[in-house]
This record gives C-alpha cells, structure tokens and sequence, in this order.
C-alpha cells in the first residue's frame, strides 16, 4: 500500500487525473485500447469531472462500474446515472461505458445477463476504489450474506449482494475480478475515511472490512488517495 496524501480534493483531482491519464495514454499506445473501473458514490464527482475535461483518444477507453446500486438508471441515486452526467461529458463522451443494469425480477435475477459483459473484458488498467465507512468497497458490504462469494477467488466475475445496512440491492464486481488490473487506487476523502483506512490496515479480516482483501494483498500494491476536505 502506498499513501499519496493531500491538503485538499482539489490538488488530490489534479494529480490523480494526471496519474489515471498517464496510465490510459500508455495503455492505449500499448495496447490500442483501454480499460477503467470506478467507483460511485458521493467521493468520485469531481474527479470525473476532471477526467471529462482532459483531451485523451478516449474513444478506445472502456470505462464500467465497480458496483452500482439495482435501480433504473435514471435514478438519482443510481452510479450509473452519476457516471453518465459527470464522466462520460465532454472529451470523455467518446469513451465506451458498459453497464451493470439489466431489467429482471431484482439484482440476482439481473446478473446472468451482466455478468459476459463484464467476464469478456481483458485486464483491466486502472480500477478505483471506493470505501464507505463500514469498511465495504464496490459493493462487497460486511453486512451481506453474499459476501463470502464475493471476495472467493472462484467467483464469478459479477455478483448480486443485498446489504442490510445500506439500502438496494447491488451488483458488484468481485474481488477477484476488481484485483485483475494493472493499477489499483483507493480514493478517500474526508477526515471521517482517514480512521477506517486506519481500522483496515491494523487488521487482515476481509470478512469484518472487506477494503482488507485489497490493502493487504500478498501481490497487489494499491495507491492510496486521500484528503482530508
Ligand atoms: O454505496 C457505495 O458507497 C461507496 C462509498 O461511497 P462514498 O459516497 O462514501 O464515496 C462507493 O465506493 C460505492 O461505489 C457505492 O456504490
């Protein structure tokens, strides 16, 4: 784990925007195409903001959630919506978004028709995380029963889950499907994150934290960005 600290969200969107162009700029010459996961919620808004501004061929960028909340996705508190009315604007309109909503009976009857969407993308090259303040990231809560499959390393790329602490039903990447990237960040802002980043690293029990599997991985190195406003 490696912490990147700022005063504010405003020098934390500057660096890491330049950061997560770089990485799409090198994968696309690399490559000729290239992959994105981020996270919802309140903390992502002006980053995306940022990233919609900057020039980059974002028509061979692939961008897709890590979780979204199972709601029509014109609802305000859907991630989908957020991430179309913030990210996907402006230079970033070109990029390809694909998305973690299908219309079913409820999330787990949704998922077999989201889950080769998802189980077809190659590795991808940057996936930003998310942490609320019960220690869940992308949608695997401590709270669910689902949990235990989401974090398996035999898990199918995507899951339903149903927190009991927090309200809809999700869809979520899984553990193993998040950790299959190139580059992996931990976006954090708030001085009420800095304790539970605290709380996540004292510990190793994914099942009491899930940002656990992520921050203590034998292999894998996450770039924390956090300011505290
Ligand atoms: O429910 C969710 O919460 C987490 C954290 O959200 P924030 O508002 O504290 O930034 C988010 O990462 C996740 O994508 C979202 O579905």
């Amino acid at each position: 784990m490696q912490l990147h600290q700022f005063t504010d969200s405003a020098a934390l969107n500057n660096d890491f925007a330049a950061k997560l162009v770089a990485i799409l700029s090198n994968a696309i010459s690399t490559r000729g195409a290239a992959y994105l996961v981020v996270s919802g919620g309140r903390t992502p808004q002006a980053l995306f903001q940022a990233l919609a501004a900057t020039p980059l061929a974002w028509e061979n960028v692939t961008i897709l959630l890590a979780d979204d909340r199972y709601l029509p996705t014109d609802s305000e508190q859907s991630n989908e919506r957020l991430v179309k009315a913030t990210l996907l604007q402006q230079h970033a309109a070109h990029a390809t978004f694909i998305s973690l909503y299908a219309e079913a009976e409820n999330a787990f009857a949704a998922v077999p028709a989201i889950l080769p969407r998802v189980a077809s993308l190659p590795t991808f090259d940057a996936v930003i995380l998310g942490m609320g303040e019960d220690g869940h990231t992308a949608s695997l809560f401590p709270c669910s029963k689902q949990l235990a499959e989401g974090l398996a390393d035999t898990a199918p790329a995507v899951l339903a889950a149903e927190p009991t602490s927090a309200p809809f039903q999700r869809i979520s990447l899984s553990k193993v499907r998040l950790l299959d990237s190139r580059h992996i960040f931990l976006h954090l802002v708030g001085e009420n994150k800095f304790p539970v980043l605290q709380q996540a690293l004292a510990d190793t029990d994914p099942m009491q934290m899930p940002i656990r599997a992520f921050l203590h991985h034998p292999s894998v190195s996450v770039d924390v960005m956090y300011s505290p406003k």
